[in-house]
């Protein structure tokens, strides 16, 4: 049995596993800018991990990295305790990396249904021919679809848009929408870019909840990309500080926030 005060994934009292990614020593370079200076953090299995940093720090680069939209020249991704090979990014999403982007990528004309349902296209194994013939596994595997479709509608509250058009929501929703085609995926890490990027403070608010909520129901781990400093603080067990590529602080939310070189860099200058 874990224990809070002896286990090394204790953070301010909340239970965190084994290493899920393991980041070592990653460069990242576009001719010659080097936009990741040798970074090693890591993500366990359970936590919510933020990544901040000022404009151009290297954040979306990295996760980029994690989601395998870029190979860095120089380091190492271990994911569940193997060493990653170079991978396109739908064989990350296959190991079971989801991600959302910072601008809204919603099929506008589909229902919030269908949306969701293509999360899923990845977990779909039977074969075109029983698929067309509506038999067998392919069956089995359509009613299993939906009942964990159905599980992540309950669990952000989106039933009664189900049959909607997406691009008839207000931004708030699409950006569950979006969370939850994500999640309908079952992804063991799922990487959040800016979720809450162009929302009010009651979006905001919902948002960081479900969040939480499927932090904690569904035990996703959650990597997030996070401006608004007050979010990331609440929500975090972790966070990693990005300037100028380079990393300048690591460690739980209190830990950051007394961080010198991070005041310095970044918390004291914007957000006093
Ligand atoms: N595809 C690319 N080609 C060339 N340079 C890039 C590319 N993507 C990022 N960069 C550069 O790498 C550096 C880091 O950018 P990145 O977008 O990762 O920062 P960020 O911390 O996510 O910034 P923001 O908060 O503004 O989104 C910047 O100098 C940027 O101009």
């Amino acid at each position: 049995m874990l224990d809070v005060a002896t286990d090394p994934g204790a953070d301010q009292g909340r239970i965190t596993g084994e290493t899920l990614l393991d980041l070592r020593n990653i460069t990242l370079r576009f001719g010659g800018v080097e936009a990741i200076k040798n970074i090693s953090f890591d993500i366990r299995e359970g936590e919510i991990r933020a990544i901040i940093g000022p404009n151009g720090a290297g954040k979306s680069s990295m996760l980029n990295v994690i989601s395998g939209f870029y190979v860095p020249q120089e380091g190492e991704v271990w994911f569940n305790g193997s060493r990653r090979p170079p991978m396109k990014p739908y064989e990350v999403a296959r190991q079971g990396i989801a991600r959302t982007f910072q601008n809204i990528a919603l099929f506008q004309g589909m229902t919030v249904l269908d949306n969701v349902m293509t999360g899923r296209l990845n977990a779909m194994n039977a074969g075109t021919m029983s698929q067309a013939l509506w038999f067998g596994k392919a069956r089995r595997e359509e009613v299993e679809n939906r009942e964990k479709v159905e599980r992540v509608i309950d669990i952000l509250e989106i039933q009664h848009i189900r049959k909607v058009p997406v691009g008839r929501l207000p931004y708030g929703l699409k950006k569950r929408v979006e969370l939850a085609r994500a999640l309908a995926a079952e992804p063991h890490l799922l990487l959040l870019d800016e979720p809450m990027a162009g929302m009010n403070v009651e979006e905001k608010e919902d948002m960081s909840r479900f969040i939480l909520d499927v932090n904690d129901e569904l035990g996703t781990t959650i990597a997030l990309i996070e401006h608004d400093m007050g979010v990331v603080m609440d929500l975090s067990d972790r966070v990693v500080v990005m300037d100028y590529g380079r990393k300048i602080g690591d460690g739980s939310p209190d830990e950051v926030r007394n961080n010198q070189e991070v005041i310095d860099a970044y918390l004291g200058v914007s957000h006093d």
